[in-house]
């Protein structure tokens, strides 16, 4: 039996900004406790950021310097590259392209760089016999990539689904309770650190779509086919339109669903109207949600904080756990090169009911051209609300609409003949209800 290595495992870190500063402060936090589960510590040798004197809360002192963070890769000091500068390509992408050639380990928390180039990367961690790890990247601090690689990895699972988006989550939340408008509430989430560096990838869906191609290639073993997420973001969702689904007994969530069925695959990242007492429904803040239904587990259900400086360096530092003790699994829960390509599900015929929203001219005739172009398109109404005067334009009227189940198409065609009526005054809403 060969003795298990006790040397310290050298992390370069390239990026401190939220998440990257976490991770000193962790490792420096719980050495003790680390060291002793992992079998052997784990210590930061080198570091790179743009800025070399910002202060970051850290005392970076202790760790040798880099300006270009692909130099942290040739380092002799360093046995495991940490990337968190982000972003899909640039540097990030040739740290960890530098680093795995040269035979070291990766954790990132980059879902952006894994949901463009996971299958590229994996293949080339698997050629050089090291691990690539992103659990920081999928829910955050949820070890979800953990329960599909490790305690889940016996079943077939056929559906995934849940919040991915921290950033989202709060700004829904927090308008919902305090009435605070969109923009206040996104400003805040970016000083807590949970949005991401273009804030329009958490609000506009793209980084829950990141995440939900991840966690379908891990759950279902195809390769990662971010361009085939049907994404929606929420920069539409109004301060009005959450009261109302409050009013109706839901809560509007981003949701993200990916579910395989007959070999076929649907992703969706869109905003949806969920029970407001579910589990989904009831998720506060930052926090997000991963429900995976497998063949003989059954539903697993995992809710946790999906964004910030703690939740993502924990989720980071124990995937370096398991490289110290040489116990990383495959990143997609299975070798890269068996993963099979994904075929695309087509689901045009799936119905829900919907919740459509329109701001009409409070004109004569305004309420029957609107239900007659409902009528024209083939979607049938269950419930009407026209609310007093005082819409976002002076002399429009808001009004919803709560259809029966309908396919997306005809709420397309119905949203599309309102958005051209003369009385319309503003570009409709249209949110799934889904009684999850
Ligand atoms: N903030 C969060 O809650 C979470 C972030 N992530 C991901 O973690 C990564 C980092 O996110 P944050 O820490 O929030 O970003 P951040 O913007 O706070 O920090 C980025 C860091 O990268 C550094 N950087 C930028 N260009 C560089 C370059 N060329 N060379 C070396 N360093 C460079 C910056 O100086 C900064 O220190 C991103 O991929 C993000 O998507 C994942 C989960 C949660
Ligand atoms: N911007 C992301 C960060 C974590 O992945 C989010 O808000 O969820
Ligand atoms: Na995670």
């Amino acid at each position: 039996m060969t003795r298990p290595d006790t040397s310290p495992l050298r992390i370069g870190i390239a990026g401190l900004g939220t998440v990257g500063a976490g991770v000193v402060k962790l490792l420096a936090a719980n050495a003790g406790a680390i060291a002793a589960r992992a079998g052997r510590p784990v210590a930061v040798t080198a570091v790179s950021a743009r800025s070399r004197g910002r202060d970051r809360g850290v005392d970076l002192a202790p760790y040798a310097w880099e300006d270009d963070a692909v130099r942290l890769a040739a380092r002799d000091d360093v046995d495991c590259v940490v990337e968190v500068v982000g972003g899909s390509n640039g540097p990030a992408k040739a740290l960890v392209e530098a680093a795995l050639a040269a035979g070291k380990p990766v954790v990132t928390a980059n879902k952006a760089l894994i949901a463009h180039h996971g299958q590229a990367l994996a293949e080339a961690a698997e050629a050089a016999g090291v691990a690539l790890r992103a659990e920081a990247g999928v829910a955050g601090g949820i070890p979800v990539m953990k329960a599909l690689t490790e305690g889940l990895a016996a079943n077939r699972i056929h559906r995934v689904s849940g919040v991915l988006n921290g950033t989202c989550n709060y700004i829904l939340t927090e308008m919902a309770a305090t009435g605070r408008g969109y923009a206040e509430v996104l400003a805040e989430a970016q000083a807590k650190g949970y949005a991401e560096a273009d804030p329009a990838f958490d609000v506009g869906g793209t980084d829950a779509a990141h995440k939900l191609a991840i966690l379908a290639a891990a759950a279902f073993g195809t390769r990662v086919d971010f361009a085939g997420v049907t994404t929606e973001g929420i920069e539409r969702i109004t301060a009005a339109d959450i009261e109302t689904a409050g009013d109706l007994g839901f809560a509007i969530k981003l949701l993200a669903v990916a579910r395989m069925e007959a070999g076929g695959l649907e992703q969706r990242v869109r905003p949806t109207m969920v029970p407001r007492e579910s589990l989904i429904g009831s998720l506060p803040g930052v926090t997000n949600a991963v429900v995976l239904e497998g063949d003989f587990v059954g539903t697993c259900a995992f809710t946790g904080p999906g964004a910030g400086e703690g939740p993502t360096a924990s989720a980071i530092v124990a995937d370096l756990m398991d490289i110290a003790r040489g116990a990383a699994g495959p990143l997609f829960a299975q070798p890269a090169a068996g993963l099979r390509a994904a075929e695309r599900l087509d689901y045009s015929d799936e119905h829900a009911p919907y919740y459509l929203r329109f701001s009409l001219l409070d004109r004569p005739g305004a309420l029957a051209a609107l239900a007659s172009a409902i009528g024209e398109a083939g979607v049938s109404i269950h419930r009407m609300r026209q609310y007093g005067r005082g819409g976002a334009r002076a002399g429009a009227v808001p009004v919803v609409i709560v259809t029966h189940d309908a396919r997306r198409e005809m709420i397309d065609g119905a949203v599309a003949r309102i958005a051209a009526l003369d009385v319309s005054a503003a570009e409709p809403v249209a949110i799934a209800i889904e009684e999850i």
